[in-house]
């Protein structure tokens, strides 16, 4: 299943879980194979030692005694050679196997690939520190959790790879602390000096000889004679006899300008006004209100709350479940399908008539936006991943507006979860940031009065600090409303109706 970027969906991740705790049991009866071994040779070996003691007392009188004699030389004949067999067999060999058979389910480099991203993700947006990080606090919230020295290098080593090396500096020196504190694991070592090395290499390829002297200085005091060190400091001598300049530092990873930047910890236009849904929508909702949170009159963004049912949301989730995927690119014509690289997050398409839910997700989105749904696409339903996101986007089929072909008119997202941490839906022109609470649903028109796109729609969804996102859009088209919008040319303002 590694093949199928679990990272990139909290949900799927439990089948990482599984595994690791397959893994351990399996280690445990290794260990336990072992001890039975060690335990019958400190029980023969107990007997031998009285022996032993025997004959070092008196050589003499233990040979002349034709009982002791006999059975040393028929012990010396036959049991040594056994013992050499038992030795030489190895306990725990059904458990090797398990792990042999396993290792094809670990995850692969695609799959740490997904992981740093989503981490580097994560701590870039929010403008999180990694000494922060790798001690369990998360934007302001501490948990029980914590990197260990091999994880902040092979963040650092990411980060190298993006050529930020400011922030690699700053892993680094986590791996180099935390390291200060505890033994060396002897299965999967990693020790100062490694550490000391790839940070000293990341001070010289920014040309900064100065930090790097500074760093190995350090070093140096611990290893003296360390030959890795010396040779490096020679290096260093060197960069500092022929003064490089330094090289401006680069600022974080690119790409970020397609993301909200942390804006959604920003502060938020607060929302226009509150109000019960009785007119917009269907006749339904003179007789159930539905609780809305108008965010933007122009373009015309609401919020509605308590739209499904806990059970609801439930169901939606469990049909899901076992039909999740990569999230992959809109398809055009007959090219392949890519995995998306603007949308972390695993999805699955449902027929609006698969289960008493969906059909119910349907009919209140017909009551709340009052538009023809029938003509839309599917339900989409998205459980995103470590860090996961989506990048800047609107969410019209077509880059211009062609009116000979259906367009996306509005959008909405039904949240079948809450996210303790991030994952907001961010309309950066417009800075409405709409945080996920499990059984809202956040609606706008993407196309202006006029039917052209409204360009201010464009969002994103902001990468997740902690939680599992699930959200369900649906996309809804133009095509079918000729009765309840219509265009209309003149009108500037958004398709509202009162
Ligand atoms: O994940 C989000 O909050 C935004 C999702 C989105 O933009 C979409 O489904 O079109
Ligand atoms: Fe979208």
């Amino acid at each position: 299943q590694s093949r199928e970027h679990p990272a990139r969906s909290i949900y799927k991740l439990r089948e990482y879980l599984e595994l690791q705790g397959n893994l351990v049991l399996n280690l445990e009866y290794y260990v336990y194979h072992l001890e039975i071994k060690l335990h019958k040779i400190q029980e023969a070996l107990l007997d031998m030692e009285k022996v032993h003691a025997l004959f070092e007392e008196d050589k003499r009188a233990f040979v002349s005694n034709p009982v002791n004699s006999f059975s040393l030389i028929r012990h010396m004949h036959s049991d040594w050679m056994k013992w050499q067999l038992y030795l030489s067999g190895d306990p725990g060999q059904e458990q090797l196997a398990y792990m042999r058979e396993t290792s094809a389910y670990l995850p692969t480099k695609d799959d740490i690939a997904d992981a740093l991203l989503g981490m580097e993700r994560v701590r870039s947006v929010y403008g999180l520190e990694p000494q922060d990080m790798a001690s369990g606090l998360l934007s302001d919230v501490q948990y029980d959790s914590s990197f260990s020295p091999h994880d902040c290098r092979s963040l650092a080593e990411y980060s190298i790879g993006m050529k930020d090396y400011p922030t690699a500096e700053r892993w680094l020196q986590v791996a180099i602390s935390l390291l200060q504190d505890r033994n060396e694991d002897p299965v999967v070592p990693l020790n100062i000096i490694d550490v000391t090395q790839t940070l000293v290499e990341s001070y010289r390829a920014q040309r900064n000889p100065w930090s790097a002297g500074h760093i190995l200085e350090a070093a140096l005091k611990l290893s003296p004679f360390d030959a890795r060190l010396l040779r490096l400091k020679e290096q260093v001598s060197t960069d500092l006899m022929y003064e490089v300049p330094l090289k401006p530092r680069p600022k974080g990873v690119p790409d970020q300008d397609h993301c909200c930047n942390g804006l959604c910890k920003g502060p938020r236009n607060r929302h226009l006004h509150c109000c019960y849904l009785t007119k917009r929508g269907s006749p339904f909702l003179l007789l159930a209100r539905v609780r809305t949170e108008i965010l933007s009159d122009d373009p015309f963004i609401a919020l509605y709350y308590d739209v499904l049912t806990h059970s609801d949301m439930v169901s939606l989730r469990n049909t899901s479940e076992p039909l999740l995927h990569p999230a992959t690119t809109i398809q055009y014509l007959n090219a392949p399908q890519e995995l998306s690289n603007s949308r972390t997050a695993h999805f699955v398409w449902l027929e609006p008539t698969i289960t008493e839910a969906t059909r119910r997700a349907d009919r209140v989105l017909w009551d709340v936006t009052g538009l023809n749904v029938s003509n839309s696409e599917k339900f989409q339903v998205n459980n995103y991943g470590i860090g996961g996101s989506f990048m800047r986007h609107s969410d019209p089929l077509h880059s211009e507006r062609n009116y000979l072909v259906r367009e996306r008119i509005a959008t909405a997202i039904f949240y079948l979860s809450d996210v303790p941490q991030g994952g907001a839906t961010l309309f950066t022109e417009l800075n409405v940031t709409v945080f996920p609470q499990a059984g809202t649903v956040l609606f706008w028109y993407n196309l202006a009065h006029s039917g052209d796109h409204d360009m201010r729609t464009r969002h994103t969804g902001c990468p997740v600090i902690v939680g599992s996102k699930w959200m369900m859009t649906r996309w809804i088209y133009d095509d079918g409303q000729a009765f309840t919008k219509p265009c209309h040319t003149k009108l500037k303002s958004p398709m509202v109706m009162a």
